[in-house]
């Protein structure tokens, strides 16, 4: 089914069998300008923009997935059923639950833990935590330790709600569930991962800060975010 809905591709080989996936589609475009050599914009739909390039010799994309759990969801799942993508690495941004993380930090998520219902209606999956792939995480840690990039490691809450009427609500689940930090794609990218027998993983980076209230800019988030695109792209 190429073209699906979202992507315009109509031939296989085009999209590479690893895509680094961000939420936004110009942090997408950030990274393919400034680390991909020679690379072609596959895709437009929308604006979600996608790329094939090479880095250091090795075919590989970077595509948006819009924010939220219905977008990565979509996205992901052309990619994995449709354009026989194998590894999808998100590469998102998340708001600190703990003190002891700072903005900027990287994250390598060992488990999603969410309250959505999107791998029980998508395929009946009742788990409300979810794992990224094993070998993937292996490989983006070593990929770290080679660059000299320390990641924090732990399970994170994937929310379906940016903006909660009750602020504080965000320490039941972080006490509750031991999330160090919440952002909003990877429990769907893990299930559809787990649907279609496919890989993924997550490193995410801190734009603020629920405990301190520190914050970066919309263009820091888009731009600045690049020691986790480096371990994505190294690993790669
Ligand atoms: O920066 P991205 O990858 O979009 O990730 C985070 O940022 C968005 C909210 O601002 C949500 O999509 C959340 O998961
Ligand atoms: O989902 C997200 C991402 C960044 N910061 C938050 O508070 N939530």
């Amino acid at each position: 089914m190429i073209p699906t809905p979202h992507i315009e591709v109509d031939k296989k080989g085009i999209i590479a069998e690893t895509v680094i996936m961000p939420g936004d589609p110009l942090r997408a475009k950030f990274i393919a300008e400034n680390f991909l050599e020679n690379p072609v914009l596959f895709n437009k739909v929308r604006n979600m923009f996608g790329y094939t390039g090479t880095y250091k010799g090795k075919k590989i994309s970077v595509m948006g997935s819009g924010m939220g759990m219905p977008s990565i969801g979509i996205y992901s799942y052309e990619l994995f059923k449709f354009y026989d993508v194998q590894n999808i690495i998100r590469v998102g941004s998340c708001g600190a639950y703990s003190e002891e993380i700072d903005l900027y930090d990287v994250i390598l998520v060992e488990e999603s833990y969410s309250e959505s219902t999107y791998a029980k209606v998508m395929a009946g999956i009742e788990d409300n935590i979810l794992k990224p792939s094993e070998e993937l995480n292996k490989k983006l840690e070593e990929a770290a330790k080679g660059l000299n990039i320390p990641v924090h490691k732990g399970r994170i809450h994937s929310s379906d709600v940016f903006y909660r009427q009750n602020f504080d609500d965000y320490k039941k689940i972080r006490d509750n569930y031991g999330c160090i930090a919440v952002e909003m794609e990877s429990f769907a990218l893990f299930a559809n991962a787990q649907v279609t027998g496919k890989n993924a993983a997550c490193l995410l980076t801190v734009s603020d800060s629920l405990v301190t209230m520190k914050a970066t800019t919309s263009e820091e988030r888009m731009k600045s975010f690049t020691n986790m695109m480096k371990i994505a792209l190294e690993m790669a």
